[in-house]
């Protein structure tokens, strides 16, 4: 069994975490953390527990979370993870952050899209947590930044295309819609169900701070520096992002090539599924699943190919792979705790 904890319990991945942990196989989820609700039972926040998990939130000490857990899970906001994740690492406690803190190799990257690092030198032992670019890496990390939701939706999208070299790089665009949890549980006006609900819209149109998580992923497969438009938007429904990528396609390129990449990329990964070349994913078939399904279609005409990637993001896009990669730095299988069907409708 693999001892966790989790810090930042009372939000909405932490949630997640909770609901993936207390049904899995091989982890003994032991202690929950958060300042606001110290002292309170779980299943007296969110009765959605009742009769699943009696613990009770904490706060978050890291000698307490050292003494109870092998592996924690920091679902903190960006800034208050790296105050505690240096803690927790010099416990000689192995490290899953849900937060950006982690994400970058390059400090001054993350420096001009965030706030100063307070821990720099920590990065470079960190690993992207996406398994299907990373896993033998992720085995032996003690420290893992778990992507995005919006990077992970776009970056799996796009990997086959750009590792055989088959698209333009300079030509990527990415147009992605997120429901409202991705926001978070903290309550704000631009998440008012009023402000939401019956409207669609674009927001951080050029500047959103995935950008550079997302180029950073993307020039590593690709070798050279890529540079992506991508455009998010808010949907009024409360899970599933879904991403749609177009790019240009390389003189020669076929259709079969195409999907000869996907297919060959995938081979061996649990969590994406293949929708092929004419059928299109909806967030409904990934809700509160692991899964990425890929679509995608080459359109002659335009010499493009349009991939529409959807996740879940509060599985996929953040807690379910957390969970997964967990399980790979704990040595378990890949899929302990995660091979559950997808909730549809
Ligand atoms: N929501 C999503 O879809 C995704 C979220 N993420 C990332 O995961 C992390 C958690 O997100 P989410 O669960 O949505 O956030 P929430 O706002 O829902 O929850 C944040 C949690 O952190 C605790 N917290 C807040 N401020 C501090 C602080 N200064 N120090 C210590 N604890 C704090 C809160 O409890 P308390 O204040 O009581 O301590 C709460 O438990 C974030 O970094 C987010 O960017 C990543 C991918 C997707
Ligand atoms: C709908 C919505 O607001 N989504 C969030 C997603 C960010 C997120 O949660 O990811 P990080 O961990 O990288 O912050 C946003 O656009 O900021």
């Amino acid at each position: 069994m693999v001892r966790v904890a989790i810090a930042g319990a009372s939000g909405y991945t932490g949630f997640e975490l909770i609901r993936i942990l207390s049904q899995h196989p091989q982890a003994e989820l032991n202690m929950i953390t958060s300042r606001g609700q110290a002292g309170q039972r779980l299943d007296a926040f969110y009765p959605a527990f009742r009769g699943h998990c009696s613990l009770t939130f904490e706060y978050p000490d890291p000698d307490k979370l050292a003494s109870e857990a092998d592996l924690v899970f920091t679902a903190l906001p960006h800034q208050a993870a790296m105050d505690l994740v240096p803690e927790l690492l010099k416990r000689n406690l192995k490290v899953v952050d849900l937060s950006a803190d982690y994400r970058f190799r390059d400090a001054g990257v993350y420096e001009s899209w965030y706030q100063k690092h307070k821990t720099p030198e920590l990065l470079p032992g960190a690993i992207y947590g996406l398994p299907e670019l990373y896993r033998e890496h992720i085995k032996t990390a003690r420290l893992v930044g778990n992507p995005g939701c919006y990077p992970t939706s776009i970056i799996l999208a796009t990997a086959p295309l750009l590792s055989k070299a088959l698209i333009d790089p300079g030509t990527l665009i990415a147009d992605s819609k997120s429901g409202v949890s991705g926001a978070g549980r903290g309550a704000s006006l631009g998440v008012h169900f009023c402000e939401v609900n019956e409207g669609f819209k674009a927001y951080k149109v050029g500047e959103h701070r995935h950008t550079p998580e997302i180029e950073q992923e993307l020039s590593f497969l690709a070798g050279q520096k890529i540079n992506i438009t991508f455009t998010p938007h808010l949907v009024p429904m409360t899970r599933g992002i879904l991403s749609t990528v177009y790019s240009s396609l390389q003189d020669g390129v076929t259709p079969a090539m195409v999907d000869e990449a996907f297919h060959s990329f995938y081979a061996n990964a649990p969590f994406v599924r293949l929708c092929g070349s004419k059928a299109f994913p909806d967030t409904l078939q990934v809700r509160g699943s692991n899964y990425c399904d890929l679509g995608w279609r080459v359109d002659e005409r335009t010499r493009r190919v349009v991939v529409v990637s959807v996740i879940d993001n509060l599985t996929r896009g953040a807690s379910g792979q957390a969970v997964c990669n967990m399980n790979l730095m704990s040595g378990l299988p890949e899929e302990s705790g995660l091979d559950t069907a997808p909730w549809q409708p």
